[in-house]
């Protein structure tokens, strides 16, 4: 089986990781003081957004440094009774052959649910007190509320989304070593909408790379627009849970925002998240239809200052309400109707124009004619008796599928 790339080309060295140059500098002046023999007594809490090297900055520290890394991932090892239990003998007794020492890791401990894991971030609390070894700790969002005491106990260190040249830069190497032929525009669309996160924009390269000599411009389009179809689901989400106004408006500035499309997404999503909070929906609710008032008047009018009100309405309006309630870590946003629709209606006119265009050169008919007289017609048709002999016919006829002219006879 091929490795995937994001694990082929993970950096073995401090060396070799991207920027988040402070971490690097934290980790080994750490490590530094732990080879002295000082007695650490707080952990390390790398924090950051998906994908930006938080765990690969571990591991490569403990390949330079001839350490093991002992990895638990916090949302898997359910109470602190297991984690005591695996790591608990673990961090008093020396490592294995051919090592220096270990490093103990606690991956996503934002994954951590307070509920089921009672006494787990007592017992990460207590490792890091007791451990003759390093502690790191990674999580998304340091800020938790659930993750207080354990902050208390880690030097906090935020990593930020990669620079997009640096992300091209990463994209380049891969394809050098795959012997791939990628263009600085295909690659830099690529980076762009990955919005910084690093294994989301390998794993795209390799979507559309992998196997092929060449990836195209057009290639790196057609997956960048899909990655911006996921990224929504992933900037509502920051919008909806910012807990102040600044955070709500910084997904205004990332990279990829288009208004028109998140106005439609969050406006869907609100619903969603704060289906049990009235008033929280009400508040929301109400910003949002404020948002769209601007927007009409924009439209009409060209007033085009009124811009950051709009924008401050939708995301700050969306997250900043009364009675706000405790919002899950994954909340299941749906794919907005509207765009369903859109996109269909579009894939349908699509179709449509191409059937008529067909009718016409086959039946030397006028596309009014087609339009008025014929497709009626044909919707019956293939609703009737001989349905689908008739579809088998036009499909013959036409060269388009039989699903395809199902879409082009639907109604709208
Ligand atoms: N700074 C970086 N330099 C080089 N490669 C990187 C960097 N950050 C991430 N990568 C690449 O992306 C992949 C994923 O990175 P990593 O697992 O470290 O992300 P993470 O920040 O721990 O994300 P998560 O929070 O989702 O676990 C790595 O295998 C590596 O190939």
């Amino acid at each position: 089986m091929s490795i995937p790339w994001v694990e082929k080309y993970r950096p073995r060295s401090l060396k070799d990781v991207v920027d988040q140059e402070e971490a690097k500098a934290k980790l080994e002046e750490v490590v530094g003081r732990w080879l002295k023999g000082e007695q650490l007594r707080k952990g390390v809490l790398l924090a950051g957004p998906p994908g930006v090297g938080k765990t690969t900055l571990i591991h490569a520290l403990a390949n330079d440094y001839g350490l093991e890394v002992l990895e638990l991932n916090a949302s898997d090892e359910r109470t602190g009774d297991r984690i005591s239990r695996i790591v608990g003998r673990s961090i008093r007794e020396s490592s294995l052959f051919g090592f220096r020492g270990k490093l103990i890791l606690f991956d996503e401990v934002d994954g951590l649910d307070l509920k089921e894991d009672r006494g787990g971030v007592g017992e990460i609390i207590k490792v890091i007190g007791e451990s003759r070894f390093p502690v790191v700790l990674t999580a998304n969002d340091p800020w938790d509320p659930k993750l207080r005491d354990l902050r208390e106990r880690c030097e906090v260190i935020q990593l930020k989304p990669l620079k997009e040249s640096d992300v091209v830069k990463l994209l380049r190497k891969i394809c050098d070593a795959e012997k791939i032929r990628c263009s600085d525009d295909a690659l830099r669309l690529l980076a762009k909408a990955s919005m910084g996160d690093a294994r989301a924009a390998i794993n795209d390269l390799e979507l559309v790379a992998r196997g092929r000599s060449a990836v195209t411009e057009e290639d790196a389009e057609a997956i960048s627009y899909r990655a911006h179809q996921v990224d929504m689901f992933r900037v509502v989400d920051m919008a909806i849970k910012a807990r102040n106004f600044e955070e709500a408006r910084r997904v205004t500035s990332l990279p990829s925002f288009d208004w028109e499309s998140f106005f439609t997404w969050i406006t869907e999503s609100v619903p969603v998240a704060y289906g049990s909070a009235p008033m929280a929906l009400f508040d929301a609710m109400n910003n949002l239809s404020r948002a769209d008032l601007i927007r009409g008047r924009i439209e009409r009018l060209q007033e085009w200052e009124l811009m950051r009100y709009m924008l401050e309405l939708m995301t700050a309006g969306a997250a900043l309400v009364r009675e706000k309630p405790k919002l899950p870590f994954f909340i299941k946003y749906g794919y907005p109707a509207k765009i369903r629709l859109l996109n269909k209606i579009r894939a349908m006119r699509q179709v449509r124009e191409v059937l008529i265009r067909k009718l016409r050169e086959e039946a030397h008919l006028g596309s009014r004619v087609i339009n008025l007289e014929v497709l009626p017609m044909l919707r019956l048709l293939i609703r009737g008796e001989r349905g689908s002999s008739v579809l088998a016919e036009l499909s013959r006829v036409t060269g388009l599928g039989e699903e395809e002219i199902r879409l082009a006879l639907s109604t709208d």
